[in-house]
């Protein structure tokens, strides 16, 4: 269980996020839409403990997060982070088994089991030929795959994605999508920031809108992704949101789905 209690957070004197309050339950999938510039990057970093609150307190599982290592911390939360360019010239197999680093000691190193795992993770995500690539030498969506999949390496409770879906083409898009949508089925929380409310509304369980670092609106997608609230979210005078937007399309991955 993730809880966030009255968390506020300032770039030098700018209020970037005001007095956000939210609790996020095992097997959850929320998305957070809101525009650019909204504040759903920094909310996801607040979560990560990669920015000093001002005020508030963010718990996981009972624990507040200012008193864990960044290891704890990588122990229950993995992120798919919006930019995925890599400094260092790592191998797509190197870059997915680092998912498992934070479950080493120091000196440990990741066992042949763990390579098989993580080549079985890329086969499933259909990029299992890039695995002896350079990370910096393929395209973006592929970059956004293998970021994935290093997160899913990773096995946490907990998942941050901030716009997964940015370079990915449309049938990744669902494969994506469809996979966070399995692994919360298994009991994993999916957080994810999403610029497309369409996937927002056919995938998430609930739904939570920022404004200029508040909510907007949170709870059912039904309930809250009204005309009224996106209208007010993105500035656009929405008369109508049609229930039931689907596109029908069998699974395009090889993960079960609950019924
Ligand atoms: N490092 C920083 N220093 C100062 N201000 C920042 C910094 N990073 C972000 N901001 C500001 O914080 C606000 C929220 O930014 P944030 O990246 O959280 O928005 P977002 O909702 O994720 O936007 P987008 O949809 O464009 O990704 C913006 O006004 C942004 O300019």
């Amino acid at each position: 269980m993730l809880e966030i209690e009255k968390l506020d957070f300032s770039y030098q004197k700018k209020k970037i996020l005001k007095k956000i309050n939210f609790k996020a339950k095992k097997g959850e999938f929320i998305s957070l839409l809101g525009a650019n510039g909204s504040g759903k990057t920094t909310f996801l970093h607040c979560i990560q403990g990669l920015l000093p609150l001002k005020e508030g307190k963010i718990l996981i599982d009972g624990e507040n997060i200012i008193q864990l290592s960044k290891k704890e911390i990588a122990q229950k939360i993995s992120v798919v982070p919006q930019e995925n360019k890599n400094v260092f010239a790592y191998e797509v197999l190197e870059m997915v088994v680092m998912g498992v680093n934070p479950w080493l000691a120091f000196t440990e190193h990741p066992s042949p089991e763990d390579y098989q795992k993580a080549e079985k993770i890329l086969e499933d995500l259909g990029v299992v030929d890039l695995k002896g690539k350079n990370f910096n030498q393929i395209s973006g969506g592929e970059r956004q795959l293998v970021l994935i999949a290093r997160a899913l390496m990773q096995q946490t409770d907990i998942l941050l994605l901030d716009e997964p879906n940015s370079h990915l083409d449309f049938k990744n898009v669902h494969l994506m999508m469809e996979i966070m949508r399995d692994l919360s089925f298994k009991n994993k929380t999916v957080i994810t920031a999403l610029h497309d409310p369409n996937l927002a509304y056919k995938y998430s369980d609930r739904v939570i809108i920022l404004k200029e670092g508040e909510i907007l609106a949170s709870g059912v997608v039904e309930e809250v992704m009204t005309a009224a609230n996106l209208s007010a979210a993105y500035d656009l005078k929405i008369q109508k949101v049609k229930p039931n937007f689907s596109l029908e399309f069998r699974p395009a991955h090889k993960f079960k789905k609950k019924a």
